[in-house]
């Protein structure tokens, strides 16, 4: 299980190490720089040649290269060139054993510093003492740092103690070296890409952003903002070092400070302290279904259609339902749309239902204990009447797409009468139409951080609304009115870019649904749903259409092992 930790939690836990004589801050910083180094040859096996150089030997200057992103082969093989950016702090600190590291393997290494270095704190200035005794220390200048060349860009410029936009005269020489294609070799990020605010994935600031990396190497645990908003595609790929912080068993000073630390945080970090991303052993572990079971063992889920023309979205729902092991799955339609439903339904059973009142006598049938509401429903004035009377009747309730707009103007009265067996499903636009005020702090302009953040406005939402909320994107963040939490990222090795089409989140509605008609919680189920959804993404690839997500469940259900 990976646990996605805030730049507080961190330093939290680092410094309840320090504290109970575990380990120095000197000995994380020495670990740090080794993993980065580490990191940089596993991502560019190709760099790690041996240059037949001694420490402090200088290696000869490098034939400028054609560049490329990663795993593209070097002009000269005979020698490496690193330029590394180290700032005022501790992650400046990394970047001196970095550089420290690569000069020893017979790099050319030069180190451009920012900031004074009398000022820097204890640990960096010891590393910045050990490099000035084998190499030469710059002074920033933005021109200087604009002109560079080299086959690994090394920023240590910032980290977790970033608070505010880093100044034009750091990103403007930076921006103009990936404008120019100098960075696209290879530019390595420790601990984050400088400007990135690491609770949000936002950067600070409003003209420059954050630098682009191509590999980014952070300590112990990711942080939250690698896997959220902007952070990913400022991340290029991501590393997790392991700087023997162990897990979370190592000492009861560093639960002591992340309580402590949770409680000072008052209406962030609600309920549990970390996010946790979503992954394969995290999917529900009961999924399997029994021999000795019948088909109503496994539920009857309820998905409403659209009226005529427009059913197509509630049948991808009935499907991902079913595909997901539903017992049964019926398909509740308006008359007008009866035909187009019958005409395109096998197993999966369709009744007539026009209005609440029809709704009401369905629902009277307690095995159909899971309903699903929303996609292709339309917002004709008696749609919010189906709405209400399927929460009134207290089943698990997922509600999406037109369900949420209905209440666009009256979230009030949706929240009223949503239970804690429900799952609303809200992308972007329905978001802010539901909870405008937290879509306005999620999207006002940050220039100081830690920003609010998608995980952030997901929990305040699941805790007004009293519900589970699935806040859709590549990033999905789930959370539930407890402060449960867990992102579900489509980033790096599961970048599934093919799931922005139409219907996909229809999928994702029925899936949740069908898992709750199986009797998962909610949170469990829109977790395992959303997992799944990405999975079948992957597994299809490009060219995907909606119909083929349910279609995908029974081989990801085999690979994840459930049978
Ligand atoms: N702790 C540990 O055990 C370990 C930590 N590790 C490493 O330490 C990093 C965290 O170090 P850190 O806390 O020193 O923060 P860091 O990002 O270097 O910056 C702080 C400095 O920047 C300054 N500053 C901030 N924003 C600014 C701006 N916009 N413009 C200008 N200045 C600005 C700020 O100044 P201030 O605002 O305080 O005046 C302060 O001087 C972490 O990311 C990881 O790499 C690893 O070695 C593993 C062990
Ligand atoms: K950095």
């Amino acid at each position: 299980m990976t646990e996605l930790l805030t730049a507080a939690q961190m330093r939290a836990i680092e410094q309840a190490a320090i504290a109970a004589g575990e380990v120095t801050g000197l000995e994380l910083m020495e670990r740090a720089g080794q993993g980065v180094v580490a990191a940089i040859f596993e991502q560019w096996p190709e760099l790690d040649a041996d240059l037949g150089c001694q420490a402090g030997e200088a290696a000869p200057r490098p034939q400028v290269s054609p560049r490329g992103i990663s795993g593209q082969k070097m002009g000269g093989e005979a020698s490496r060139r690193a330029v590394v950016l180290c700032g005022p702090g501790n992650n400046g600190g990394d970047g001196f054993v970095v550089a420290r590291l690569l000069k020893e393997r017979g790099w050319d290494v030069e180190v451009f510093l920012y900031g004074p270095p009398d000022r820097l704190p204890p640990d960096a200035k010891v590393n910045y003492e050990r490099w000035r005794a084998i190499g030469r220390v710059i002074e920033w200048t933005a021109q200087q740092v604009g002109e560079e060349a080299a086959d690994l860009f090394v920023d240590a410029i910032f980290g977790a103690g970033l608070k505010r936009a880093p100044a034009c005269e750091i990103l403007e020489p930076l921006t103009k070296l990936y404008t120019e294609g100098k960075t696209f070799a290879r530019m390595v990020a420790i601990d984050a890409p400088t400007g990135l605010c690491m609770d949000s994935g936002r950067a600070l600031c409003p003209e420059f952003g954050a630098v682009w990396s191509w590999l980014t190497v952070t300590f112990h645990r990711p942080r939250i903002g690698h896997f959220i908003d902007e952070g990913p595609s400022y991340c290029g790929a991501m590393r997790t070092v392991d700087i023997g912080l162990g897990g979370h068993d190592w000492g009861e000073a560093a639960r002591q400070a992340v309580a402590d630390l949770h409680r000072l945080e008052k209406g962030r970090g609600m309920g549990r302290v970390v996010a946790t991303l979503m992954s394969p052993e995290l999917v529900s572990p009961y999924l399997g279904k029994e021999t000795d079971e019948h088909k109503y063992t496994y539920g009857h889920a309820l998905v409403l259609s659209g009226g005529h023309g427009r059913s197509g979205a509630a049948r991808l729902a009935a499907r991902g339902a079913l595909r997901i092991g539903a017992g049964l799955v019926t398909v509740g339609a308006p008359r007008a749309a009866m035909i187009e439903n019958a005409c395109q339904l096998t197993a999966i059973m369709l009744r007539q239902m026009d209005g609440a009142d029809e709704l009401r006598t369905l629902l009277q049938d307690s095995r159909l204990n899971a309903v699903c509401l929303g996609p292709g429903l339309g917002l004709d004035a008696d749609r919010e009447g189906l709405v209400l009377e399927a929460l009134q009747a207290n089943r698990a309730t997922v509600l999406d797409a037109d369900a949420l707009t209905q209440f666009e103007d009256r979230a009030e009265a949706l929240f009223e009468v949503l239970h804690e067996n429900c799952v609303i499903t809200p992308h972007g636009g329905e978001f802010a139409r539901l909870f405008p005020d937290l879509a306005e702090k999620l999207n006002a302009p940050a220039t100081t951080g830690p920003v609010y953040s998608k995980v952030d406005a997901t929990r305040e939402a699941a805790k007004r609304a009293g519900c589970v909320v699935l806040f859709k994107g590549p990033d999905t963040v789930i959370a539930a009115p407890n402060g449960l939490c867990s992102v579900n990222s489509a980033h790096y090795d599961r970048s599934a870019p093919w799931l922005a089409t139409a219907g996909s989140g229809d999928v994702l509605a029925g899936v949740i649904t069908g898992l709750m008609a199986r009797g998962l919680d909610p949170m469990q189920a829109a977790e395992t749903a959303a997992y799944i959804h990405v999975e079948c993404a992957l597994n299809f690839g490009p060219g995907l259409i909606a119909e083929d997500l349910p279609e995908q469940i029974p081989a990801v259900l085999r690979k994840l092992d459930i049978f």
